[in-house]
């Protein structure tokens, strides 16, 4: 089999789909993108994909190393998000050639069904008490919500209790055993990010998310000292070598690697393995479309240390299009008592409505940008 093609389509509200076709007739299909710079992981992809064509799309791990190590320059959300895309796409292929869903290919599951949470409350974190008790009422048993817009170096004490009032407000609503997740979503720095993880604990949440920003995970030490509440971080580290000192380290419970920005499932699956032996579990990041989800799903099945998978189901931004729409199987996708199935189909276990993508390219190719938000003094706040 050789790869023969591939194409890129750039699609509402913030995604990159990529097929990629072989001389089989078999196609693959992968998610390589990262929020705010589709077009420049289209241009990515489309330099690696020289590498690629007239090869043969089952020597995934060669063509993984090939793109990581020939180019010289290699890691970052770029080149990851670029390879990541490409990987689930060759599994894909493999998956079809084989007639086998990516698990078996991976070792087999070790789990039938994956425990899922949903985002509430959009970009911004409004009116989310409510919110988190619909997704109760749809099944959900977890959710997660971002703290808070903005908060300075040293900020005021009541945007702290401004944060405690949300979280309280969904515990009240939602019961004791409902999982919540706070993402400081890199918002927060240092010296509030203790108060905050402190002013939290009495909420037992099931973590807080980038306490800090990842680049600043030397504070996770100290944040760590400041709280019992488990603390996951990850969907901006692109690669094993991002995760090792992070790991030994040994501030961090959770690891959040995002398929669709970590290389892959290649690269992912051998990240979770290095966290697996730090006692570490997985919750893998994904406010993506389906193709992503369903990647994260083929390597959960076969993780052990994979507690909860983060899906967009529901129109996770609060507009635009939900990920369900871009498939012909949605019900691949349904939960039951806040946990979806594996998918049990060939390669990634989803059929992608290809009409429905290309339309979609055509008519509302976005341009979506991370929106700029400023403090109260005009310095710019981290989106
Ligand atoms: O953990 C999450 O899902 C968030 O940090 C999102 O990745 C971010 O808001 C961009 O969509
Ligand atoms: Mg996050």
């Amino acid at each position: 089999m050789k790869i023969t093609k591939y194409s890129t389509y750039i699609v509402p509200p913030r995604w990159l789909f990529l097929k990629i076709e072989t001389d089989e007739g078999i196609v693959g299909w992968g998610e390589p993108v990262i929020e705010g710079k589709a077009h420049t992981v289209q241009a990515a992809v489309s330099e690696l994909m020289d590498f690629l064509i007239g090869k043969d799309p089952l020597r995934i791990e060669d063509h993984w190393q090939v793109m990581y190590r020939s180019g010289f320059y290699r890691g970052g959300p770029i080149l990851m998000s670029a390879i990541a895309g490409i990987d689930q796409a060759l599994w894909d292929i493999k998956g079809k050639a084989f007639n086998a869903p990516v698990h078996q290919l991976l070792g087999g599951a070790c789990r039938d069904s994956m425990r899922v949470y949903s985002w509430i409350g959009g970009d911004r974190p409004t009116d989310v008490g409510l919110a988190a008790l619909e997704k109760q009422k749809a099944g959900f048993t977890a959710i997660k919500m971002n703290a808070t817009e903005e908060l300075q170096y040293i900020d005021s004490y009541s945007k702290v209790d401004q944060v405690v009032e949300r979280v309280a407000a969904i515990r009240t609503a939602t019961g004791p055993d409902f999982g919540i997740g706070v993402d400081f979503h890199g918002r927060v720095h240092k010296p509030m990010a203790k108060i905050l993880a402190k002013a939290l604990e009495p909420y037992r949440l099931m973590f807080i998310e980038e306490p800090v920003l990842p680049e600043n995970n030397e504070a996770l030490r100290e944040i760590a000292n400041h709280t019992s509440t488990p603390i996951a971080t990850g969907e901006r580290m692109f690669s094993r070598w991002d995760f090792k000192s992070l790991l030994q380290d040994g501030y961090v419970d959770i690891i959040q690697p995002d398929l669709s920005h970590a290389g892959g499932i290649t690269e992912c699956k051998k990240i979770f393995a290095m966290a697996e032996a730090y006692d570490v579990a997985v919750a893998p990041h994904c406010p993506l479309g389906p193709i992503a989800l369903a990647a994260c799903l083929q390597v959960d099945a076969t993780a052990h240390n994979a507690v909860i998978q983060e899906q967009s189901l529901g129109i996770h931004y609060n507009a635009g299009n939900d990920l369900l729409d871009y498939i012909v199987d949605p019900g691949v996708f349904s939960y039951d008592d806040g946990f979806v199935k594996i998918p049990q189909g060939p390669g990634l276990g989803i059929t992608v409505n290809e009409e429905y993508v290309i339309k979609m390219a055509l008519e509302s190719p976005h341009r979506w940008r991370n929106p700029v938000w400023r403090h109260q003094d005009g310095s710019v706040a981290e989106w």
